[in-house]
C-alpha cells in the first residue's frame, strides 16, 4: 500500500497529560478511516497535527510523499487536506450558495480584484456539490434559517470545494436525532463516494462506526490501542474496556 497519510513517532504532551503517544500509521488512499476513542483519548490531537493547527513534540507526519510536519495550516490545506468540524463553520446571513462561493474563494489562488471571475465555473462546482448533498432545494436559503442537520452537510459541502485528496469529518452525526443520523450518513457516503478521496471521521456513534467504517483506529490516553477492520477491532478487548465500556476498566 502507498500511504497517503503516514505518521511516524509522533508524541504530543500538553504539560503533563499525553495527548498523543508514539503514533505510527500509514493510511491510504480510499480508505474510510473511523478514530474512535472516549473523551480526551488523544483524536482531536491527531487531527489537529494533520492540518497543521498543533506540531508534534516528536515525531513526523507525511502526507502525499511530503513531510508536512513543519507546515503552517494554510499550506496543508493547499496540499489536499480539508476538514469540517463539529459545530459548522459558516455564515449565518449568507445563503447557501454563497456560504460555498466563500468556501471556493477562500482556496481559489486563481482569485484577485482584477480576475474575481471564475465565478461562472465556482457556480457550477457549487451547484454539482449541493445536489450531491441534497442541498439543491436550500440554495438561496439563508443558512441561519437551516436546521442542523443541513448545515452539517453544507459544512461538509464546503469543505470539498477545495477538491481535498483527504477530508477530515469531526461526528458527522453528533447533534443530529437518532433516526436522522443514518439518513444523512448515507448522503454524505453518497456525495463522497463521487470523490476519490481518503476520509478520517472521529464518531463516537459504534453503528454508524460499524456500517461506514474500512478501518478503525482506537485510541486511549494518546495511543493506539486498535487498528483493523471494524469487526475486528471492535472485538478486542482494550476496545471494549477503554473505549464502548463493554468490559469493565481493571
Ligand atoms: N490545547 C490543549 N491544551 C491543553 N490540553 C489539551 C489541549 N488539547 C487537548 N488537550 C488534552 O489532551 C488530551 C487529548 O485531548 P483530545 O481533545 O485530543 O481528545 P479527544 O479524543 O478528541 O476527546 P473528545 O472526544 O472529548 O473530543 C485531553 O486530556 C485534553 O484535555
Amino acid at each position: 500500500m502507498t500511504a497517503l497519510l503516514e505518521a511516524r513517532g509522533v508524541n504530543k504532551r500538553f504539560g503533563a497529560v499525553v495527548a498523543a503517544a508514539d503514533i505510527d500509521i500509514a493510511i491510504g488512499a480510499g480508505e474510510r478511516v473511523s478514530l474512535i476513542g472516549s473523551n480526551g483519548a488523544g483524536k482531536t490531537t491527531f487531527v489537529n497535527m494533520i492540518t497543521g493547527y498543533l506540531k508534534p513534540d516528536e515525531g513526523h507526519i507525511h502526507f502525499n510523499g511530503r513531510d508536512i510536519t513543519p507546515l503552517a495550516p494554510r499550506a496543508i490545506t493547499r496540499l489536499g487536506v480539508a476538514r469540517s468540524f463539529q459545530i459548522p463553520q459558516l455564515y449565518g446571513d449568507l445563503t447557501v450558495l454563497d456560504n460555498m462561493l466563500v468556501a471556493n474563494a477562500c482556496h481559489d489562488q486563481r482569485l484577485s480584484f482584477w480576475q474575481p471571475a471564475h465565478r461562472g465555473e465556482a457556480i457550477d462546482r457549487a451547484d454539482v456539490l449541493l445536489e450531491r448533498f441534497r442541498l439543491a432545494d436550500h440554495r438561496e436559503r439563508r443558512v441561519a434559517e437551516l436546521p442542523g442537520g443541513v448545515r452539517k452537510l453544507l459544512d461538509i459541502a464546503m469543505a470539498l470545494t477545495a477538491a481535498p485528496k483527504l477530508l477530515l469529518l469531526d461526528e458527522p452525526t453528533s447533534g443530529v436525532s437518532a433516526e436522522e443520523k443514518f439518513p444523512m450518513m448515507e448522503t454524505i457516503m453518497a456525495a463522497l463516494g463521487h470523490e476519490a478521496m481518503t476520509v478520517l471521521f472521529v464518531e463516537h456513534d459504534m453503528d454508524i462506526v460499524e456500517r461506514y467504517a474500512s478501518r478503525v483506529v482506537a485510541f486511549y490516553s494518546g495511543r493506539i490501542i486498535a487498528d483493523g477492520p471494524p469487526g475486528q477491532a471492535l472485538a478486542t478487548d482494550d476496545v471494549r474496556r477503554y473505549v464502548t465500556g463493554e468490559l469493565l476498566q481493571e
